[in-house]
């Protein structure tokens, strides 16, 4: 019978998943060294990715292309870059999320291209975060401030893992795999 069903049917057709357009947010946390391997992640799994950088995440990306300062080529009538974002994307993660940008993020300064994506987010979008940070950063109290304002609004927090940090201290503050982040986007 299955056989019949298969010659009237035909092939059993892929469910073709849809391709997200997820753009990643870089600040200056050394973790930044791993956007490569999420963006490759992200687009193994069908995905179309834009890579937009603080001045400080910019310092530590490699062989990536990505969107930094919006306003030196700017002129009247040209597209302003951080609303276009905001329109293009499906899916914002900000991967690695250092303290500052945290900070930033949750008293809504907004002095970057990044901050600005942020800043004028559609909350009926997933907006993704992976904090990164040194230990004693990532315990002090103005952490778990910032974050439960952050998770008010619906942001998803992908939580750092235990490891030896740039400055040699091993703890909590290394940025999650990758493979992490890229589940929490449920794309
Ligand atoms: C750097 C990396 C990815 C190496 O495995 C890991 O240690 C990490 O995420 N560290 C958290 C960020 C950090 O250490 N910052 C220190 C100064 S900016």
């Amino acid at each position: 019978f299955s056989k019949s069903l298969e010659a009237l049917r035909g092939p059993a057709r892929e469910i073709p998943r849809p391709t997200k357009r997820v753009l990643v947010g870089v600040t200056g946390s050394v973790a930044a060294t791993k956007v490569p391997e999420l963006c490759s992640l992200l687009e193994a799994a069908g995905h179309e990715t834009r890579v937009i950088a603080t001045p400080r995440g910019a310092f530590f990306l490699k062989d990536v292309d990505y969107l930094s300062d919006e306003w030196t080529k700017w002129v009247k009538g040209d597209p302003v870059l951080h609303i276009e974002l905001r329109k293009w994307a499906d899916v914002l993660v900000i991967a690695p999320l250092s303290a500052n940008a945290m900070a930033k993020l949750a008293l809504g300064l907004c002095d970057d291209l990044v901050t600005c994506v942020a800043r004028a987010w559609d909350f009926s979008k997933p907006l993704v975060v992976a904090p990164a940070m040194n230990t004693a950063m990532w315990t002090h109290p103005v952490t778990s401030a910032h974050l439960l304002t952050l998770k008010k609004w619906g942001v998803r927090v992908v939580d750092p893992v235990v490891k030896t940090l740039a400055c040699g201290d091993t703890g909590i503050g290394a940025l999650a795999p990758p493979t992490e982040i890229l589940a929490a986007l449920l794309l």
